[in-house]
């Protein structure tokens, strides 16, 4: 394992990126850098990108252009392996227990220093659930939960194993008010704790250093279309 960068500080930089879905150029151009103990807060309309900017870095889908690295991080790792990815989808088991469903995620996702040498403690499954207000569902079906307990089960995952980068797409949609300020709390200790925060987001996000990166749509037709695809191309590709 090698740790590199100078000050032993993460950064996260995005040049040049570029990505097709479906056959069509959704995001191009895309910019940014983002640091240890920062929060990069993705904005614009329905439809700009947003997700898809989260799912390549998280490494879900293929960018079509650019570069995304991680200075200060493990070399040996990709940046999606250093990083934890909160989106739409819950990924719960709905047979499984909440306490098994949360210790399927833990040993499953291998823990990421944060580049500054000290060692972060994760929490146990339990003390997830208590810190999320869900210990008391820990026997019963993931299934059975509400869509704001299954939300708060996914965030449980952030904190069971240690990872420096949260990648959060719409991180407090479906949760209460109460819930919304123990997940804001949580990530504001993660930037505090030399985390890094890529969050896509239509509400305004209350967290500390935090900058902003704006996507506009994509308007020209050449900038829109890749090659010559048509409708029978797109359809063959099955995309995710
Ligand atoms: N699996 C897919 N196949 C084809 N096109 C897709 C796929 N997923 C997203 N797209 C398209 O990519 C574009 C960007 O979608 P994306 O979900 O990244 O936007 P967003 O900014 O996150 O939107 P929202 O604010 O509504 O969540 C949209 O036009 C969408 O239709």
């Amino acid at each position: 394992m090698v740790i590199s960068g100078a000050m032993f500080n993460l950064k996260l930089i995005c040049q040049g990126v570029a990505c097709d879905r479906g056959g069509r150029r959704v995001l191009n151009h895309v910019d940014f850098e983002v640091g240890s103990s920062e929060a990069l807060i993705v904005q614009g309309p329905n439809g700009v990108g947003k997700s898809s900017l989260l799912r390549v870095i998280a490494g879900l889908v293929a960018k079509a252009h650019g570069s995304i690295e991680l200075h200060g991080g493990v070399d040996e790792r990709s940046v999606a392996e250093q990083s934890h990815y909160f989106g739409h989808l819950d990924a719960l088991k709905p047979l499984q227990s909440v306490l098994e469903n949360l210790s399927f995620w833990r040993s499953f996702f291998e823990p990421a220093p944060f580049g500054d040498g000290k060692e972060r403690e994760n929490m146990t499954e339990l003390e997830a659930l208590e810190t999320l207000g869900i210990a008391h569902t820990a026997s019963l079906p993931a299934g059975y939960l509400s869509a704001g307990q299954r939300r708060r089960l996914s965030v449980a995952r952030l904190l069971v194993v240690p990872r420096p980068i949260w990648l959060l797409d719409e991180p407090t949609s479906a949760l209460d008010k109460a819930s919304e300020e123990v997940l804001l709390g949580l990530i504001a200790n993660h930037i505090h704790s030399g985390g890094l925060v890529v969050a896509a987001t239509h509400l305004p996000l209350n967290l500390p250093n935090t900058k902003f990166l704006n996507l506009s749509p994509i308007t020209t037709e050449s900038e829109h279309m890749f090659a010559d695809r048509d409708l029978d191309d797109y359809f063959e590709q099955g995309e995710d």
